[in-house]
């Protein structure tokens, strides 16, 4: 079989090759002549894939390696008869990960405590669940908002415009839908930004047009008080730098970019073309994972326990760097185009491990032991 493939999967040869023949392409550039012999296509979230892109061609599996499926038009690729998979908390984790990071950093910032801050968390499904799981464990008060679970009869969730009262720290986990009752296009919009609490802390790691760029820009102009920090842009790879610079924190869609993450997402479309090929699967990331960036931390002796956990949630990702590096990037081409500059961002992205790959070693009592489990550190 003939596989197209975006350049950026991770393991593409290890997984895919004893499947077919395989063919690289930069994901934003995959079009319909790349695809006329093409039996799958793969993709992370940049290559949009509707009916009018595999028109006429071979292409029956369309699998993404990601966990967003926004690019895709599900609908009509149903229709077409194309067998679709996407690779559901592959890097849910990361995200967390990226979270606790930015959490640290405006706690830095602005002197207060993140645990002392009641965090809302906008859609609660892998990263959301995951990430109000985490920050309970670690003592922090969580408020949840999932209007689509709530109406399954679920109970545990809050309306959207209580969570903005009512908590510190504001952090998107949705899809991006336009349609429909429960729509995330511009779910925060200019009337909700401003309900925001003073010294409100807003973080978007979902996609950019869960918030309205156009409106937080004016909102920030406003509200010195707001500590933003974005991943996604509403026009991405274009970037509004004005905005990026009344932004706490910016960075380019990375959020989810652990290599574990990268790979989880590599390895459960595999799963998806095989079971869609009626074969089994005899490969796995137990034989496949690389080693690099597996690491080891130790603690002296008397480390207090926040401290410790800290350290080692710097250790594992610091949002800071990412952030440094994409200003650096992105601030100088103002008013020109910032495509090629966030693309490579992302392309040359450094490699970044998860805690459960990282064993922290201290003497310290059941306190930091519980603080470091809960984050996710073997031990
Ligand atoms: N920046 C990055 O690197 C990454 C971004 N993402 C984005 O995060 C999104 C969420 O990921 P998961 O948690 O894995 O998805 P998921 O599908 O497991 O959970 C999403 C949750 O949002 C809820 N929801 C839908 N509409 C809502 C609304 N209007 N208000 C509140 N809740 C609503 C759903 O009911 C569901 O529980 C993905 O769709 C993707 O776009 C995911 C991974 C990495
Ligand atoms: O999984 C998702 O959803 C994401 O947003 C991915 O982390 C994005 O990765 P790329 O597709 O942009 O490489």
């Amino acid at each position: 079989m003939h596989i197209v493939a975006d350049e950026n999967i991770p393991l593409l040869d290890a997984f895919f090759a004893p499947l077919g023949r395989i063919t690289r392409l930069a994901g934003r550039q995959i079009s319909h002549q790349d695809l006329t012999d093409a039996d799958a296509l793969l993709v992370r979230s940049v290559t949009r894939v509707d009916p009018q892109l595999l028109a006429g061609t071979p292409v029956r599996f369309v699998g993404t390696c990601t966990i967003g499926t926004d690019h895709l038009d599900l609908p009509g690729l149903a229709a077409a008869g194309v067998t679709v998979a996407s690779a559901p908390g592959c890097n849910a984790r990361g995200v967390v990960e990226y979270v606790l990071s930015c959490l640290l950093t405006l706690s830095e910032r602005t002197g207060q405590d993140w645990r002392a801050r009641r965090v809302g968390i906008v859609g609660v499904g892998e990263v959301g669940g995951r990430l109000a799981h985490t920050l309970t464990a670690l003592g922090v008060e969580c408020l949840l908002c999932d209007p689509p679970r709530a109406a399954l009869g679920e109970a545990g969730f809050a309306p959207l415009d209580q969570l903005l009262t009512e908590c510190d720290v504001i952090s998107c986990h949705v899809p991006l839908t336009r349609t429909g009752a429960d729509a995330t296009w511009h779910l925060l919009d200019a009337g909700r930004l401003v309900a925001l609490r003073p010294g409100a802390w807003l973080i978007n790691s979902s996609r950019g047009p869960v918030i309205d760029n156009h409106a937080l820009k004016a909102v920030l102009a406003q509200r010195p008080d707001l500590q933003v920090a974005l991943d996604v842009w509403e026009q991405e790879p274009q970037v509004d730098c004005a905005l990026l610079q009344r932004c706490a924190l910016g960075t380019p869609h990375i959020a989810g970019y652990s290599l574990d993450g990268k790979l989880r997402g590599t390895e459960q479309i595999y799963r998806a073309l095989c079971a869609s090929l009626g074969q089994s699967a005899p490969l796995s990331l137990d034989s496949l994972a690389p080693e690099a960036g597996r690491a080891q931390l130790q603690f002296a002796a008397g480390t207090p326990a926040q401290w410790l956990l800290e350290r080692s949630l710097r250790q594992v990702y610091d949002v800071r760097d990412d952030d440094a590096r994409f200003r650096a990037a992105m601030l100088p081409l103002a008013g020109q185009s910032t495509a090629q500059a966030f693309d490579a961002l992302r392309k040359g992205y450094p490699l970044r491990r998860e805690c459960p790959e990282v064993e922290v070693r201290h003497s310290e009592g059941e306190d930091a032991a519980a603080l470091l489990a809960a984050a996710g550190f073997r031990r």
